[in-house]
């Protein structure tokens, strides 16, 4: 259902964007000053602008333009009202074609510019044109039209490096900058911070007066420009067990991303603030924790208006689906049990109706706690809040017990999940190990990435073979799992085999069904492997007693254990430093053990899968003991 729309802006938010009428004079300051900016704009930023232009056309946005009309040029020139560095999410370059047939590129550049080219039948040369961010957000009004809506391909960011250029480095790292930078409600609205209300001094002895940097010290503040190091090693050679390298040469390349935590300055005023939580997608211990800390957090900033939609994104829109008004009293016990205290879904987001909705209910932050889907569907709703110039931020937390988010260490819930996994490993293994040729089997989630599997594994030290979707294998055959199986029972009497969902789907019939959310329903691969084992040794007439465990929604619907309710505690509460900080389309993680901000594309472009050539897998295949199944 659409709920109606309040209009522009509801009179609480327009009241705080009324402030920018009392800087008009420095706006106007700031404006000039772009203005002589763009007059000697930097070459190296032009031909970066250049370097980057390719044809390969990925993925499809739709943006409405302004057209405008720059006196004495005599050519149409496109104006984009909202775009900015971030409306172009993961294209360095996007390409536009107006209905008149003039074909635009622009491209979101390190700092606020955004280049355009041009080229139409009126103007043979193509040229490069930086506006400033108050012309891309409010056009030149004199010569607004009506807006036209036009397919935008993206092309993508990817860069095209010549290692024999001496600058590569300089590029390739100007580009991770601009990749890993955050959207920020400044970069829609002339916005000035104001001292944060997040203080831990109550809770604390104080020091003595006037000390400030005591003070800042005890309340934890991060300065802005923080950064911490995504990638510790330094390969040596790209033969080096899970090499990552940019250059044959494996050179090295710092890659910093945003430290997260409390910032000294906030973009909100916590008592006009009305802040949303939702958790979408599959169940994860923890969800509880992270929904407990972001209230907690909330409250200690001086939030009173805190809510929760039921059901996933469903909640925005479902008839009869009622926000949960939420305190410190209501959650105060959340954590003790499983599950997510708001219920969650699949399927059924709508970006447009949910951020309909959160008009109509003047949401200012929301924060959405789900797997890869969610941050997609996080990402849209911050992208059309963008569109509607809604000063609204959009904080993600990566939840999924599969593990399989980008540049994260470890998703919350994941840990659990595999000391929940052991605990059947171990079960499967006193069922094998008590019978005569006895077998365990135990299937374990992980739809596309095996990192429970693995990690299960490797903890519980009880399996002999692990089967992974990102490592291929034969079942039948000389070099085939089965006859492995034939042989531990030879030699030690039983086994026991631990599975992924994903594992093998190549040996089963495809269905192409799809869940409410758009995931392939996968075949089962458990039960496939359960008959097999049965079959095989029928057939050869070995005796086999095979038991077949599926823990796998056991695993994930209990309380999370003492490190990911530690790992929830942080990351409920980065997300709502980071959205008191100004920033939206961001995501909260732990990577490379330290607590950092990321903006959402970068984390969603593929799930995270297990490396065959890293040391972890490696280790694995030590501990197991398997062969290669080929
Ligand atoms: N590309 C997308 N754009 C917008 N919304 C999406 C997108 N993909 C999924 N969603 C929405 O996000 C929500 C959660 O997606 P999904 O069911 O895939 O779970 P998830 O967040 O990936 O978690 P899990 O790890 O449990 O699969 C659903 O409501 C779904 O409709
Ligand atoms: O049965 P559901 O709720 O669709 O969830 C199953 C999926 O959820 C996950 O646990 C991810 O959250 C996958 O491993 C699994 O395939
Ligand atoms: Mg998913």
């Amino acid at each position: 259902m659409a709920l109606s729309l309040a209009g522009g802006h509801h009179p609480r938010r327009a009241a705080s964007c009324g402030r920018r009428s009392g800087q008009t004079a420095s706006l106007r300051a700031k404006r000039e000053t772009r203005r002589d900016d763009r007059a000697g704009r930097s070459p190296l930023a032009l031909s970066l602008a250049r370097a980057v232009v390719s044809d390969d056309l990925s993925s499809f946005y739709t943006i409405r333009l302004m057209q405008e009309r720059i006196q004495g040029s005599g050519a149409d020139r496109p104006e984009a009202p909202y775009l900015d560095r971030h409306s172009v999410t993961r294209s360095a370059i996007v390409e536009l074609r107006l209905i008149s047939g003039q074909t635009v590129s622009f491209m979101s550049l390190s700092g606020m510019t955004v280049a355009l080219k041009t080229s139409s039948s009126s103007v043979t040369q193509q040229q490069w044109w930086h506006p400033t961010r108050d012309q891309c957000q409010y056009g030149l009004r004199k010569f607004r039209q009506r807006p036209v809506l036009l397919r935008v391909k993206a092309i993508s960011g990817k860069l095209d490096l010549d290692f024999s250029d001496p600058s590569w480095k300089q590029k390739y790292q100007e580009d991770w900058d601009r990749r890993f930078s955050l959207p920020h409600i400044t970069d829609i609205y002339d916005l000035e911070p104001r001292t944060t209300t997040f203080s831990l001094k109550k809770n604390r002895t104080p020091l003595g007066d006037g000390d400030v940097s005591s003070t800042d010290m005890r309340n934890g503040y991060v300065n802005k420009d923080d950064r911490a190091l995504l990638k510790v090693i330094k390969y040596a050679s790209p033969n080096s067990a899970g090499a990552e390298c940019i250059d044959p040469d494996c050179s090295w390349v710092e890659h910093w991303v945003h430290r997260a935590g409390p910032r000294k300055e906030i973009y909100y005023e916590p008592e006009e603030v009305k802040a949303a939580i939702v958790t979408c997608g599959g169940l994860c211990p923890g969800l509880n924790d992270v929904i407990r800390q972001i209230v907690f957090t909330l409250e200690t900033y001086g939030v009173k208006n805190i809510v929760g939609i039921p059901f996933g994104y469903r909640g925005f829109f479902e008839k009869g689906l009622k926000e949960m008004p939420l305190s410190r009293d209501v959650v105060e016990n959340i954590n003790l049990s499983g599950g997510s205290f708001l219920g969650v879904s699949r399927g059924g987001a709508k970006t447009s109706e949910i951020v309909d909705s959160i008009q109509a209910r003047r949401i200012d932050m929301l924060f959405v706690i789900g797997g890869n889907g969610s941050h997609a569907g996080a990402n849209a709703i911050h992208e059309e809040c963008r569109k509607r110039k809604l000063k609204v931020s959009i904080v993600a937390v990566p939840k999924t017990i599969d593990n399989d988010i980008l540049f994260m260490d470890k998703t919350f819930g994941f840990d659990t999940a595999v000391e929940e996994a052991q605990r059947a490993i171990n079960s499967a293994y006193i069922e094998a190990r008590s019978a005569y040729h006895g077998i365990g089997l135990v299937k374990l989630m992980g739809r596309s990435s095996g990192f429970i599997a693995m990690h299960a594994s490797l903890s519980s030290g009880q399996i002999d073979v692990c089967l992974i979707p990102e490592v291929s294998f034969t079942l039948d055959g000389e070099h085939g799992v089965l006859q492995h199986l034939e042989h531990l029972l030879n030699t030690k009497g039983f086994c026991v085999i631990c599975v992924a969902e994903g594992a093998g789907q190549d040996l089963l019939q495809k269905s192409n069904a799809t869940d409410a959310s758009g995931n392939v329903i996968l075949s089962d691969f458990g039960v496939h492997m359960q008959q097999k084992i049965k079959k095989h040794f029928k057939d050869i007439g070995v005796p086999a007693d095979l038991k077949y465990i599926d823990p796998t929604y056991m695993v994930r619907a209990c309380r999370a254990n003492a490190s990911d309710a530690i790992l929830c505690t942080v990351l409920g509460q980065n997300a709502v430093h980071g959205a008191f900080a100004g920033f939206s389309g961001i995501t909260s993680g732990v990577c490379n053990t330290h607590y950092v901000y990321l903006p959402i594309p970068e984390v969603i472009t593929t799930p995270k899968h297990v490396n065959p050539n890293s040391r972890m897998w490696h280790r694995c295949l030590t501990s197991t003991g398997q062969p290669d199944f080929h």
